[in-house]
């Protein structure tokens, strides 16, 4: 009994006190017991960069710790990935700047990187899942995501034609989930008629729903080399000051046949997380981006905090808000804590 509980002069309230929350704080056996979530291996989803060549790993410079893998080296990652408890790895691809053009094309080449990419996984560790990116920027020469016109303006009703070949060849291709980021208008639905209509009804649909035009994603065009050369992603991606448009954007794409519905980012948009959450009884995954996790691995490189209790304490609140899934670069490290 600590004598601070003790001493004579306590006001009378403070000792008459019913209710003291501290009692089951006192041992880690008490605090497990009323522990209201738990983050899991199996609520995470490993972001991998994907490119071309053999035998090369490079890391982002704005991203220590995560690399692009090489075709080869990638099926090793997701192997040891899968024997830690991970289910499923999102592929993003670095396209060589030849292969890009105006409208994509790459992006639905029956023998294009991702596509090779899933096939050779869907061969090597047939247990894992697989969702795959599907959006122009990382194919287009202007690294938008969609298709440009002459004043600049990107059009959505031309792109989403484009998306429905990409979603359909990474089907064939034998991708267990399609994932539209792109914030074109009427995307899931175009996209869930032309997959149940090649016969791909098994194809999930998760959607980047409320996807934010925001600062966080600054690492991730370093990874790709897919910067806008022009303007910005305010025409398509949400304005970070909205919140009731996110649950407009959800509901539309529920309409529509998602699957999973997404909040990107993460961190500032926790409100937008929980309010989905209890909007919707679909699963709700948030992107952990690059940026999230520049911030962290910086300050944890300074010394300034102490990067595994930062990185727990993060994701743990994602599921706390509402997440039943996370995105993250974290993923390996975080399996490993977990062990
Ligand atoms: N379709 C683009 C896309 N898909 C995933 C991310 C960002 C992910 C991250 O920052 O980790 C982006 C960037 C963007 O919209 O410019
Ligand atoms: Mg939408």
């Amino acid at each position: 009994m600590s004598s601070e509980n003790s001493t004579n002069n306590t006001a009378s309230a403070v000792k008459s006190l019913i209710q003291r929350p501290r009692r089951l704080r006192r041992t880690p056996g008490l605090r497990s017991m009323v522990r209201e979530n738990q983050l899991t291996v199996d609520d995470l989803i490993y972001t991998m960069f994907v490119m071309e060549g053999e035998n090369q790993k490079t890391e982002i410079s704005s991203m220590p710790g995560c690399y692009r893998y090489t075709l080869d080296l990638l099926l090793e990652e997701i192997k040891q990935v899968s024997e830690l408890g991970i289910n499923a790895v999102a592929l993003f691809p670095l396209i060589p700047e030849a292969k890009k053009d105006d409208v994509g094309t790459e992006s639905y080449n029956p023998g294009g990187l991702v596509q090779k990419t899933v096939k050779a996984i869907k061969q090597t560790v047939p247990d894992i899942v697989v969702i795959t990116d599907v959006a122009l920027d990382p194919f287009s020469i202007h690294g938008h995501d969609g298709i440009v016109d002459d004043n600049g303006v990107i059009l959505n009703d031309p792109t989403v034609e484009v998306l429905v070949k990409m979603a359909v060849s990474q089907a064939e291709a034998g991708t267990d989930i399609v994932a539209p980021s792109d914030m074109m208008d009427g995307r899931v639905g175009a996209i869930r008629q032309a997959l149940d209509a090649a016969g791909y009804f098994h194809v999930s649909i998760l959607a980047y729903s409320a996807k934010y035009a925001s600062g966080y994603y600054g690492p991730f065009r370093d990874a790709l080399d897919s910067a806008p050369k022009f303007g910005d992603k305010k025409t398509y991606q949400m304005d970070a000051a909205n919140a009731r448009e996110a649950l407009k954007e959800v509901e539309l794409d529920i309409a529509e046949g998602a699957d999973i519905v997404m909040v990107k980012p993460a961190l500032a948009y926790m409100d937008i997380i929980c309010q989905i959450k209890s909007t919707t009884n679909l699963p709700v995954a948030a992107y952990n981006v690059s940026g999230e996790y520049a911030m962290i691995k910086a300050a944890a490189q300074q010394g300034w905090i102490d990067e595994k209790k930062v990185i727990l304490e993060t994701l743990t609140s994602m599921k706390r808000a509402g997440a039943d899934l996370i995105l993250t670069y974290f993923a390996k490290e975080v399996a490993l804590m977990l062990l």
